[in-house]
């Protein structure tokens, strides 16, 4: 007979080892989150905050490494999109932040409109 746990506790197995990896996913996600933080006080406007180039180059990037380790790279994507949405959200608010304290150069003025 085999020595596996079947159904509902291989489940709760399965659940444990899920949580064990969030625990370093987040752990990691932090680490990078506080160097995209430090990166932003280098940017001094909007284009660069949003940087559409790099954002495809991290995709890319995030594409081939998951198909080489054997994710379904539109899973990493998708998920690096998100995030990358929310750390650039975070990146629009701290620059904000800044002009708010005289620290970073003002937004250009709207274009006029006739
Ligand atoms: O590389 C940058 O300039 C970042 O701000 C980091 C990052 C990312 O999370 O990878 C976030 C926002 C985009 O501007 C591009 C990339």
């Amino acid at each position: 007979m085999s020595d596996a746990p079947a159904g509902a506790a291989r489940i709760t197995e399965l659940r444990a080892a899920v949580d064990r990896l969030d625990q370093r996913i987040v752990e990691l996600l932090a680490v990078r989150t506080r160097v995209v933080r430090e990166l932003t006080a280098h940017k001094s406007d909007e284009a660069a905050v949003r940087s559409p180039d790099r954002v495809r180059q991290v995709l890319d990037r995030v594409a081939e490494l998951a198909g080489r380790h054997g994710m379904p790279p539109e899973v990493a994507v998708a998920t690096y999109r998100t995030l990358i949405e929310e750390l650039t959200r975070m990146q629009l608010d701290m620059l904000a932040d800044r002009r708010a304290a005289g620290t970073a150069p003002a937004a250009p003025a709207a274009p006029e409109r006739r």
